[in-house]
């Protein structure tokens, strides 16, 4: 018999997430039936978008939302090998019981050498994000200039990149001189920190005096206000996400969009990376290839263990990542 370990959300999350508000619980795991497999997870992802979803998708008492990269230990199914690695969502837990159905192979072309956590990060659903949220919804053409946020972490770090891929300009924000070098390092044509300029305003305009084509937005607030007054005419922004008012107990205020998206004629679309989940695989076998021939840099910031799961949650939210947060258990 299998005890697996799992992270509930103990207590419903007021402004920022504590640890104080998860609970570490043991699970005794059944015998498994025929078609079910006994996965054991690698790693785990910490993403921003636990935050909100614990607030309208989860009780008190649930199981942490999540997914992981999971090494198959015992299979009654005849599609899932043992020793097999997937991609499941069956949140922060060591182990698990699934028919299959729920858990996405990796890429047959996966090369031995490359870390399978990278089917949580920049070959995973952030790769995705910046994937689609640029070609769809952003509809970058070579030549512009893109705005990122947020542009050290998993999503906007990849965004940059397939930026210049696409033959655009690119500038991004984050929110350390650390961040701020590596993102140089990426190949980001501007790059500055947002918590040190004395005016947001003046670095933007600095950074892209003639204004932004495309804005990825990971952030929303204060941010984005700022920077849709220095799209250009006709500047398409992508609201992918909004991390700094996912722990406001009280929504922040305006100001208020409606004179810039008329008098540039902008476009403003939000979207769910999962709207593309009939290209999943298109998108991951374009991101894998940008990664095997060292196109695509990645950063991973590892936490080890399973206990220390919250702590990594809070820490990324925080900003401690450099890349994509990852928990090796
Ligand atoms: N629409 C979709 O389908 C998806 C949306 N997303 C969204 O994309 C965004 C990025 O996600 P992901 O790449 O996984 O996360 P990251 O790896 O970028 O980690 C989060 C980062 O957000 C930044 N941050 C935290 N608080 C603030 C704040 N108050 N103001 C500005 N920046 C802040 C920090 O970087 P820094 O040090 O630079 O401040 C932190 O490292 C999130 O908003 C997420 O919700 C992600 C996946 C799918
Ligand atoms: C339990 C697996 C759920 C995976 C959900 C992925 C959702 C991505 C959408 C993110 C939105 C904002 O961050």
């Amino acid at each position: 018999m299998v005890i697996a370990k799992a992270w509930v959300l103990k207590k419903h999350f007021d402004g920022f997430p504590k640890t104080s508000d998860f609970d570490l619980k043991t699970i005794e795991l059944p015998n498994l039936k025929d078609g079910e497999l006994l996965l054991e997870s690698v790693f785990l992802s910490v993403d921003p978008y636990m935050r909100p979803y614990s607030q309208w998708q989860m009780k008190e008492g649930d199981i942490m939302i999540g997914t992981q990269v999971a090494r198959i230990v015992e299979s009654k199914n005849p599609a899932f090998t043992v020793g097999a690695f997937v991609v499941g969502n069956k949140g922060w837990t060591t182990h698990f019981i699934s028919d299959g159905k729920d858990l996405q192979h990796l890429p047959s072309s996966w090369p031995e050498s490359l870390p399978k956590s990278l089917a949580l990060g920049t070959v995973g659903m952030p790769g995705l994000t910046a994937y689609f949220g640029l070609l769809e919804v952003c509809k970058m053409k070579p030549g512009e200039t893109v705005l990122v946020n947020a542009a050290a972490g998993a999503v906007g770090s990849v965004v940059g990149q397939l930026a210049k891929i696409g033959g655009c300009k690119v500038v991004g924000c984050a929110g350390s001189d650390d961040k701020v070098t590596y993102l140089k390092k990426l190949g980001f044509d501007e790059a500055f920190n947002y918590k040190t300029v004395k005016s947001l305003d003046e670095a933007l305009r600095k950074a892209s005096p003639d204004g932004y084509d495309c804005f990825f937005d990971n952030v929303g607030g204060e941010f984005a206000s700022v920077a849709i007054n220095q799209m250009k005419k006709y500047g398409r922004i992508a609201i992918c996400g909004a991390i700094s008012q996912y722990n406001d107990s009280v929504p922040q205020k305006g100001p208020y969009v409606q004179f810039p998206m008329i008098f540039k004629e902008l476009q403003m679309e939000g979207f769910l990376v999962s709207r593309w989940n009939d290209r999943r695989k298109e998108g991951l076998q374009a991101l894998l290839k940008w990664v095997v021939e060292g196109k695509v840099k990645y950063h991973e910031q590892v936490t080890e263990g399973f206990e220390n799961m919250p702590m990594a949650f809070i820490g990324m939210l925080k900003g401690e990542n450099l890349g994509k947060a990852i928990v090796k258990v």
